[in-house]
């Protein structure tokens, strides 16, 4: 199967090294970059072919688009008339909905929207899909198949794709932000950077590991750590004395307003 890569920016190109890790042939791979630099640059480094959207279009049975929902309209127009009768588009842009892509694309396209997440760089991506109108059951495992090799992949409704787009297409942010937040605590307590940095980063794999392989809810989770009186509860009523959860629910809200936002049709 020959796949296309449209737009090699931060997502395309960790999906194609993602790619790439798990043992994907990078003969089978093409990339289309509009920045000559980049293009070249991706080329070099992973040894995939670079070309213009159009001729990545002509030869390829499955296409990414990994653009900006902003560039869509323009590279849709552009790739229509080009591609082969069987091809699957998959579109990893943010809000962009299936009956945008559609109405874009030549009459009976099958499309798949994807809201991935960048630990698709190391095989632990988070992919949400939802399929068009046009796709075949085959063709659906196609697109799975591909996003299954750097991650899960879950089915969802496409009126859950804002939500989940909030929720993990955004959510490596969050934790990152968290973690780079509490390494400077450490570092406003007294410990050196890279011990700071250490001890949170394996707090962080830990914690996501206990929750994967114990399948308890996070809060009985926390509970467990939360001693009567000691450092944790101290540590949360301060959290909640600033509304923190409070944050936290209307930060997803904002993420899924935008992504509404970016799909409306321009
Ligand atoms: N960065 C992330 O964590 C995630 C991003 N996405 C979606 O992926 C898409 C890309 O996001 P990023 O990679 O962050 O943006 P980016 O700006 O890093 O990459 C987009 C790339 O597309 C290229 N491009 C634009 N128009 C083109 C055209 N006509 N032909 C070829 N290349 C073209 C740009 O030069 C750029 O390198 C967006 O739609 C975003 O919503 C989805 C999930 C996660
Ligand atoms: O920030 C964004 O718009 C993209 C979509 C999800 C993650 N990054």
């Amino acid at each position: 199967m020959t796949v296309a890569i449209i737009g090699a920016g931060r997502i395309g190109e960790a999906l194609l090294a993602g790619l790439l890790k798990s043992g994907f042939d990078p003969a089978g791979i093409v990339v289309a970059e509009k920045d000559s630099a980049r293009a070249a640059a991706v080329s070099t480094q992973h040894g995939v072919r670079a070309t213009t959207p159009k001729d990545a279009a002509a030869g390829a049975e499955l296409l990414v688009i990994a653009v900006k929902p902003q560039d869509m309209a323009s590279l849709l127009a552009e790739i229509g008339p080009a591609l082969e009768p069987a091809a699957l588009v998959v579109s990893l842009a943010a809000g962009i909905t299936l009956d945008f892509l559609q109405s874009h694309l030549p009459a009976g396209t099958p499309v798949v929207r994807v809201m991935p997440n960048t630990p698709l760089l190391v095989g632990e991506a988070m992919s949400a899909l939802s399929a068009g109108g046009h796709v075949g059951e085959e063709q659906l495992e196609r697109a799975e198949a591909l996003l299954g090799s750097v991650g899960r992949v879950v089915r969802v409704p496409e009126s859950q794709l804002d939500a989940a787009t909030a929720l993990s297409g955004s959510g490596p942010a969050y934790f990152f932000y968290l973690i780079d937040a509490m390494i400077e605590a450490g570092v406003l307590l007294g410990v050196p950077r890279a011990l700071a940095t250490e001890l949170m980063v394996q707090t962080a794999l830990g914690s996501a590991r206990m929750l994967r392989e114990s399948g308890e809810h996070p809060a009985l989770l926390r509970e467990a750590v939360t001693s009567p009186a000691g450092t944790t509860a101290a540590a949360l009523a301060e959290l909640d004395r600033r509304a923190v959860r409070g944050a936290i629910l209307d930060a997803l809200t904002a993420a899924r307003d935008r992504s509404v936002e970016l799909g409306r049709p321009r």
